[in-house]
């Protein structure tokens, strides 16, 4: 777009034309000003129950033109941390590219190398379509993803249109620390942008190579069939919200 004077420009905030909760007042991503935030000492550590999948389980890892998504089984449950249970539906991820960082959030303006985003929904709101549709219907806890100075490699990352990866330790997918977190209500980063997620954004990163990342940068075909890059959305207003930190 014309105003556009940093790169990445993908001001992609002409989706409220046609999709109208995008332009709403609690959008996400957010910037998160580290001095403006609430400390709460309601804020449990984020427990997971069930992550530790059996390898039989085979999980669909595909590349949806937009992210690389792996479907996680409803098994895979956040057991504390917030005041009702979630299931969970599936992870994906954010990018930039060999240019520049693609983290969604950014902290006190700073964006990361990358954000995974594990996207839970709340059984009690009936199906995954309505639980979408309610406030606090659906749960995402992301976390920075950042390239380690030197690099052995974490756990397994794969690539192509759709595969299945064996079931493995989810929670080795997350920063070791789920204690620290940021949490406040925002929404879907994407269209139908539905203002009914409880965000949680971890303050300790995940530490990949800088092998892992670049592969994540120059792998992954788009729709278009150009590099997938720069998968993020540009951060949105506050709108005078209020975001709360697990810890002072
Ligand atoms: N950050 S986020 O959670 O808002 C998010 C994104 F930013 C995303 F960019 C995405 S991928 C783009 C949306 C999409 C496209 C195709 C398909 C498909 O062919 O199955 C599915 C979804 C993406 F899938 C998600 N998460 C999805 C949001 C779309 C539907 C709600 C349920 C799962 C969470
Ligand atoms: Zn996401």
């Amino acid at each position: 777009s014309p105003m556009c004077l940093s790169l990445p420009c993908t001001d992609k905030d002409e989706w409220q034309l046609e999709v109208p909760f995008c332009g709403g007042q609690m959008q996400s991503p957010i910037n998160i000003d580290t001095n403006s935030t609430n400390f709460s000492r309601e804020l449990q550590p984020v427990v997971l129950a069930g992550y530790n999948l059996d390898p039989s389980e085979q999980l669909s890892l595909m590349n949806n033109g937009h992210t690389v998504v792996l479907r996680l089984p409803g098994s895979l449950t956040i057991a504390s941390g917030y005041p009702q249970e979630y299931r969970a539906m599936q992870l994906h991820l954010h990018w930039g590219s060999p240019e520049g960082p693609g983290s969604e959030h950014t902290v006190d303006g700073r964006r990361y190398d990358g954000e995974i985003h594990m996207v839970y929904y709340n059984p009690s709101c009936g199906s995954i379509k309505e639980a979408m549709k309610q406030p606090g219907g659906l749960a995402v806890l992301a976390a920075f993803l950042q390239v380690m100075p030197m690099g052995q490699p974490l756990g397994r990352w794969g690539g192509g249109s759709e595969t299945t990866v064996a079931g493995f330790n989810i929670e080795g997918l997350l920063p070791a620390n789920l204690g620290r977190y940021y949490r406040y209500s925002g929404s879907l980063t994407t269209p139908p942008c539905y203002q009914t997620v409880n965000w949680t954004v971890f303050n300790q990163t995940v530490l990949l190579s800088k092998e892992q990342i670049l592969l994540l940068e120059t792998t992954l075909q788009g729709d278009d069939d150009t590099d997938l890059q720069n998968n993020f959305r540009l951060t949105q207003p506050l709108h005078g919200r209020k975001v709360l930190a697990s810890f002072q």
